[in-house]
């Protein structure tokens, strides 16, 4: 049995990519896929591959008319959240790709998973070496108070933090011990020049052509300093394997699992 698929953004930057990764996988289906410029045309043409005998449709509400397992969304920041809650209501698993949801959105998000006793996998960055980049960093967090986390993208970027930013600022609250740092209230000065509170974590946004993603996590101690950095590159190769390895796992457990990392071991 092959696990079935409904893709939505198929013909976007990521999404290409997954539409010619699925087809070549053995063990995957794509049943459905969500393209709206392309609505009408073959999946696999579309993307520049052979065709698939898939019809692209032009919304999530059309694609869940075809029976699949797992939802991949690979959208925009504002439409993410409600499609991610429609797939849960009609009962799919979902892999989440799409940045932009706060710690809130992926509380309501979990408790409808587990309502609807599906899986949900959410990963702010579905490269691997990014996910070691989280690893590492919440492994320092244990035992070095004070880190903030700078978050760099191209400057048509249209969220703000990156999800990769966004997912290890606010894993990194939950374990951090309190930074040594002055208050921020307590400063003279516009205190936006400290960046945005992310949890509890200080995340600062860089946003300059030359940049694809970047984002680097800074830990001070006297007299010491720890930095680990994570670079994507030009292309949307280092997400795939990650998402797929998401979309192998998701119907493991109902509920939202937050972060690749949590997949790797
Ligand atoms: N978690 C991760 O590892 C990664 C996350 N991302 C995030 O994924 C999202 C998509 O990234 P890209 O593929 O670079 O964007 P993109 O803009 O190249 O592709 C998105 C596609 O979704 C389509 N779309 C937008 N709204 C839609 C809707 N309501 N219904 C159906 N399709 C819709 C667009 O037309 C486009 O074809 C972004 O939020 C980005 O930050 C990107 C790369 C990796
Ligand atoms: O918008 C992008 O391009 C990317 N977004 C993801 C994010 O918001 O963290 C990650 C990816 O490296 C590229």
């Amino acid at each position: 049995m092959t696990i079935s698929i409904t893709l939505v953004g198929a013909t976007g930057w990521v999404g290409k990519e997954l539409v010619r990764a699925i087809a070549a996988a053995p063990d995957l289906t794509l049943a459905a896929a969500v393209a709206r410029q392309n609505a009408g045309q073959d999946a696999g043409p579309a993307v520049g591959a052979e065709a698939l005998g898939v019809t692209l449709v032009a919304s999530l509400e059309e694609a869940l008319a075809t029976p699949s397992d797992v939802v991949i969304d690979y959208t925009a920041p504002t439409v993410v959240k409600g499609h991610t809650l429609a797939a849960i209501g009609a009962g799919r698993a979902v892999v989440v790709g799409t940045s932009g949801m706060t710690g809130e959105d992926y509380a309501e998000i979990d408790a409808a998973a587990r309502a609807a006793g599906v899986g949900v996998v959410a990963a702010g960055n579905y490269s691997i070496t990014a996910a070691l980049m989280q690893r590492f960093a919440l492994l320092a967090a244990r035992h070095v108070p004070d880190v903030e986390v700078i978050d760099y993208a191209s400057a048509k970027k249209p969220d703000v933090p990156s999800g990769t930013a966004r997912e290890l600022a606010e894993r990194l609250s939950a374990i951090r011990q309190e930074p040594t740092s002055r208050p921020i209230g307590s400063l003279i000065g516009p205190q936006e020049a400290r960046g945005a509170t992310v949890g509890r974590t200080q995340v600062h946004a860089v946003r300059l052509p030359g940049f694809v993603l970047s984002c680097e996590v800074l830990f001070g101690a006297p007299d010491e300093r720890l930095s680990i950095r994570h670079d994507a590159g030009s292309s949307a190769a280092p997400y795939v394997a990650g998402t797929l390895l998401a979309v192998r796992r998701v119907r493991e457990q109902p509920g939202l699992r937050r972060g690749l990392d949590t997949l790797l071991d």
